[in-house]
């Protein structure tokens, strides 16, 4: 069979959930997929450069109890921690996932997907034939992206690593240059620096420039303290690779850089190059801009060609976590389920069929020592979005719950207020575990939860979660 109520254009984690939803709400769907079922963030991303971090940060934590710590007589195994990366990784092979998508009455067509026509997708299998699949109701497109290489001269030829490389390494390096201070960079720095990489970061335009700036300073203080060369405002200019196998990266202060590997971590670009955009007048290679309800629109921002075709995940350029992309899936199964079936669509801000948080409270965990929690606005994007904020800071080591939880625990958190409805707008917390405090923040936003009512919400004691008490009362409770 080649029609189906609703073809998807790629299975990474957003695709196989849009699938999965639609198929729950009782239409057929096929998912097309050029390379493994699971997506980046299952072979190359989350998982994988999670299972790099943990165990080191499981170390550093041991060891910030003494009496745990005199327990610990060795150093960390680098062999044993890259094995544990296979196994999240599931080898690179993605036979698990597959039996995933036939358990929940997914078709899987491998091959990579064009959009043909109207409701039209060809697929090229690796053996360059090719099917067309129609699609009665709609598609999908949830390609995700890739890395996005700058142009530094010299640069391509040079066999650096993007994340797939850092990620599926087999060995490490003895000296790693990262380019590119955002989340990537600064997670692959801490996980390098402790397998034992001597590690240069450089920053052209800061470390996290995007978070709360006290939270960047407390990572770059303990990137330096682990031996890590923060270089902020280094540009790199030129990189070669000479015939001993080193890199050498030229800065445009003169300096240069010698690095075993060099991992260029400077952002991403959108899978839509290949994809057949230029059928609908869109412009290849672009993200795919979309509506409240993910249907991709026209650069008047109507739906092309009648709104059957959707967009979800990185493509559409949103929120690049895979958290996020999973939220979008849910909301455009389930629209195109109502759409085909005529059921009342609620794409109203916070209805059923629209992912509002997207815009209000994305919560993200980056993953370094001290680890950063943050969730809707900081004050830098509050004032661009011309808010009227108040933020609220308290030290999170003059918590008993942070003291109990580590000798020395350092850190900080957050709260933004927006003064016209007394209720939170942002959060963010950096300091050792703070990632496991992130869902109450992205609670109390997205309820839109007045502080007077948050006043009520008592954190446990002795936990860290009584920061919640300390930034009401530092804020006049
Ligand atoms: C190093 C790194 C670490 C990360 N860590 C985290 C993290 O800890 N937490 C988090 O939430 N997010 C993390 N992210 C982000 C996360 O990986 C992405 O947001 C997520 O993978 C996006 O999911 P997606 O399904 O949109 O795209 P992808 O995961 O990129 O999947 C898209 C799929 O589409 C396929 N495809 C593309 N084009 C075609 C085509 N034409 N035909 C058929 N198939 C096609 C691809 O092969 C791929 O399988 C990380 C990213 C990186 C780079
Ligand atoms: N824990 C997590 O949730 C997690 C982890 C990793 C990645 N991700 C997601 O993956 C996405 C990609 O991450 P990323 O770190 O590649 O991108 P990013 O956009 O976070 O950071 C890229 C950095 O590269 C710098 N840069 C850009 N061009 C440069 C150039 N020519 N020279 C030097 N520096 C340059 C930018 O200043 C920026 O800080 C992010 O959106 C992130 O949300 C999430």
């Amino acid at each position: 069979m080649s029609e189906y109520d609703v073809v998807v254009i790629g299975a990474g984690p957003v695709g196989e959930n849009v699938a999965d939803r639609v198929v729950q709400g009782g239409l057929t769907a096929a998912v097309v997929e050029s390379e493994l079922v699971g997506g980046e963030c299952s072979y190359w991303a989350c998982m994988p450069t999670k299972a790099l971090l943990r165990d080191a940060a499981a170390l550093r934590a041991v060891r910030r109890l003494p009496a745990a710590a005199a327990a610990v007589t060795g150093e960390l195994d680098p062999a044993a921690v890259l094995a544990r990366r296979d196994r999240f990784a599931s080898g690179w092979q993605d036979d698990g996932q597959v039996s995933w998508l036939e358990q929940a009455g997914i078709t899987l067509v491998r091959g990579h997907g064009r959009i043909a026509g109207r409701r039209e997708v060809a697929v090229t299998a690796a053996d360059g034939s090719t099917v067309t699949l129609t699609a009665r109701h709609a598609v999908v497109v949830a390609t995700g992206s890739s890395p996005a290489l700058p142009p530094v001269p010299g640069l391509s030829d040079a066999a650096v690593w993007t994340n797939r490389e850092a990620v599926s390494t087999d060995h490490v390096p003895a000296r790693l240059a990262i380019i590119g201070g955002g989340v990537v960079g600064t997670e692959m720095a801490t996980a390098f620096n402790a397998l034992g990489s001597d590690i240069t970061f450089l920053a052209r335009d800061g470390v996290l420039p995007t978070v709360e700036p006290y939270a960047s300073a407390a990572v770059v203080a303990a990137l330096e303290e682990a031996g890590v060369r923060v270089m902020i405002g280094a540009t790199p200019t030129a990189v070669t690779r000479d015939r001993s196998g080193s890199v050498h990266i030229a800065l445009a202060d003169g300096e240069t850089v010698v690095a075993d590997e060099v991992l260029v971590a400077t952002g991403r670009r959108p899978n839509s190059d290949d994809l057949g955009m230029e059928v609908l007048g869109l412009t290849p290679g672009a993200w795919l801009p979309v509506d409240d309800t993910l249907r991709v629109v026209d650069a008047d921002g109507r739906p092309v060609d009648g709104g059957w075709l959707y967009a979800a995940g990185d493509v559409n350029r949103r929120a690049l976590v895979t958290h996020q992309g999973k939220y979008q899936a849910r909301a455009v199964g389930d629209v195109i389920v109502a759409r085909a079936t005529g059921a009342a669509v609620e794409d109203a801000p916070w209805g059923r069929h629209t992912p509002t948080a997207d815009s209000r409270a994305v919560p993200q965990v980056v993953f370094t020592d001290p680890e950063i929690a943050s969730v809707g606005h900081t004050v830098a994007s509050a004032a661009a979005a011309g808010l009227a904020v108040r933020a609220v800071e308290y030290d999170l080591g003059a918590v008993a719950g942070a003291a109990l939880h580590a000798d020395g625990y350092t850190g900080r958190a957050s709260m933004l207020v927006d003064e016209d409805t007394d209720r939170l707008v942002g959060f963010t917390a950096v300091g050792p575990d703070v990632g496991e405090l992130l869902h109450a923040a992205t609670i109390a936003i997205t309820a839109e939860v007045p502080l007077d009512r948050l006043w009520h919400a008592v954190p446990a004691y002795p936990t860290v979660s009584e920061i919640w008490l300390r930034l009401l009362e530092t804020a006049g409770r």
